[in-house]
């Protein structure tokens, strides 16, 4: 048994010990949290280590228990240790995630010391979120919007690193767990693995609870005959770093409650359970990846607070740069709501919008705006007009862009085999590299490593260190994420084509 296998056993005893569990029988064996319900396995095509089914499961069923002591909070942290809890009396002034950042960061210095141990050695040692990126990385996403998105992530991180210093050094951190490095790894670990807790806008982090990949809200609809969850949603979306809604007064009789209501997430802090409780969003099969819903999140969101994105994804929004006059007379529909749907249709209010703008100021009557704010065409023209306007404005945004949708697509395979260690680079495929891949060779200084293996005959496939590794996997998001955002164009164009065709032929 490898070491990675044996430090899980012992986690999940460890965890069967607090009293987690993936069964409602609480006379369950010790050995291990689960085999009840669940079981840790891999999944690469949607998330990698994550939570399988080990039996059917039902919709609305509780699949984990979590006890509070188990949870690791600011609160939990401070309660075990009294100098921990004097710096942070001290130095009350920093935000609560902050706060638990530093925490983190102290729990980890303490090595097998800490109480959390058996479950901080299976945090992952990297993060790809675009806080995390570098200058290349970035600046490959190309979409001005997403490139800024990604700046203003590494600009919060660093300020936010700078104040929390402070508290560090009063607990006289070791220098690498002071360093900016290790903060965006505790950043990066908040934003991506906390769950919602009543108590602590910071949210906690839930040893097991955390192992759960993401599923986006809506794509399990059709999937079950059984019961509705009730959510008890605070807001549509969480604003915090914490993904996962309170679940209140959660019936535990039968661990279903009816039906309706939005249902954003899987699961909460029953404060009667004094657990975190967490429910099948829908019925699995056996060996099924069980999914939980963060919340909706854009693909842009995804990668900026989870640090991957999804090729299909129904929440997803392309955003272009519209004309400030379009802007100003949309103040009827926010701005954020002009965007297109990844499936290439125009969102509403930007459908109406253009349908206003495109006519000209004279005939903005009254029964024009009616019609606009009833979301019917106002005529076949104006319609024909806005579908032209729309599919124009996507060619030009596309040919704006630094590389095709084409181009993409073959950069994206030489990435791949760049990564793929059954692959070796022969000589005739680097010199195929396209400017992004050389460039990306010059700035990382890799052309030694490729050129070695190539030019030494080892019939080797080049092996790039796990930091490069690394870098590449980030580039790859940000190529990735690109080719997703053209394609939505592409498609755009092809929806607004079809749809001037129609109007043109009745
Ligand atoms: C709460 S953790 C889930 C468990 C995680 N896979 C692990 O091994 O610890 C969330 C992270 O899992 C990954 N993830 C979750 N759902 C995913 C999905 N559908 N596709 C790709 N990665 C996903 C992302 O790296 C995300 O930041």
């Amino acid at each position: 048994m490898d070491l990675e296998h044996q430090t899980m056993e012992m986690f999940l005893r460890w965890a069967a010990e607090l009293g987690l569990s993936d069964s409602i029988d609480s006379s369950r064996s010790l050995d291990s949290c689960l085999g009840h319900s669940l079981s840790v396995a891999d999944f690469p095509l949607a998330g990698g280590r994550g939570l399988g089914a080990v039996r059917e499961l039902r919709k609305g069923e509780l699949v984990l228990k979590v006890p509070r002591n188990a949870l690791l909070t600011t609160e939990s942290m401070v309660a075990k240790d009294q100098k921990l809890r004097d710096a942070i009396n001290l130095h009350g002034s920093i935000s609560s995630t902050q706060r638990l950042g530093v925490c983190l960061l102290y729990e980890m210095s303490k090595g097998k010391k800490s109480f959390w141990y058996p479950y901080l050695v299976h945090l992952p040692r990297d993060y790809d979120l675009s806080s995390t990126f570098g200058e290349f990385e970035k600046q490959a996403l190309q979409v001005e919007d997403a490139v800024w998105a990604a700046e203003k992530a590494i600009a919060k991180s660093q300020s936010e690193w700078k104040e929390a210093v402070t508290l560090m050094k009063v607990l006289d951190l070791k220098p690498k767990f002071q360093s900016l490095q290790a903060w965006l790894w505790a950043s990066a670990t908040i934003s991506s693995r906390t769950l919602h807790i009543p108590w602590d806008s910071a949210g906690c982090l839930c040893p097991v609870g955390d192992l759960f990949n993401y599923d986006a809200p809506g794509d399990d609809l059709n999937t079950s005959e059984g019961p509705e969850l009730v959510i008890q949603t605070s807001s549509p979306k969480p604003v915090s770093t914490t993904h996962h809604e309170c679940r209140n007064n959660a019936e535990e009789a039968g661990h279903v409650v009816e039906t309706q209501s939005e249902r954003l997430t899987d699961g909460g802090f029953d404060e009667d359970a004094n657990a975190y409780c967490l429910y099948a969003r829908r019925n699995y099969q056996l060996g099924e990846q069980v999914l939980l819903c963060y919340g909706t999140y854009t693909n842009l969101e995804l990668l900026e607070h989870y640090g991957f994105m999804l090729e299909e994804n129904s929440n997803d929004k392309v955003f272009i740069p519209l004309e400030t006059s379009l802007y100003s007379l949309a103040s009827s529909w926010p701005k954020d709501s002009l965007y297109i749907h990844q499936d290439g249709k125009p969102s509403f209010a930007l459908v109406s919008t253009l349908r206003l703008w495109l006519i000209p100021q004279n005939q903005r009557d009254k029964t024009a705006m009616r019609l606009v704010y009833a979301g019917s065409q106002i005529s076949v023209k104006n319609e024909i007009l806005v579908m032209k306007w729309m599919s124009d404005k996507c060619g030009r945004v596309l040919r704006d862009l630094p590389t095709s949708l084409l181009e993409d697509t073959v950069l994206l395979q030489d990435i791949k085999n760049l990564q793929d260690p059954e692959v070796c680079l022969k000589q005739k495929e680097t010199e195929a590299f396209g400017s992004e891949v050389r460039a990306f060779l010059d700035v990382n200084h890799l052309w030694d490593l490729i050129n070695g293996d190539v030019i030494g005959l080892s019939g080797k496939a080049v092996e790039f260190s796990r930091k490069t590794n690394r870098i590449i996997s980030k580039w790859r998001l940000s190529v990735q994420w690109r080719l997703r955002y053209k394609r939505t164009l592409v498609d755009c164009i092809s929806y607004c084509n079809e749809k001037m065709n129609h109007l043109s032929s009745t």
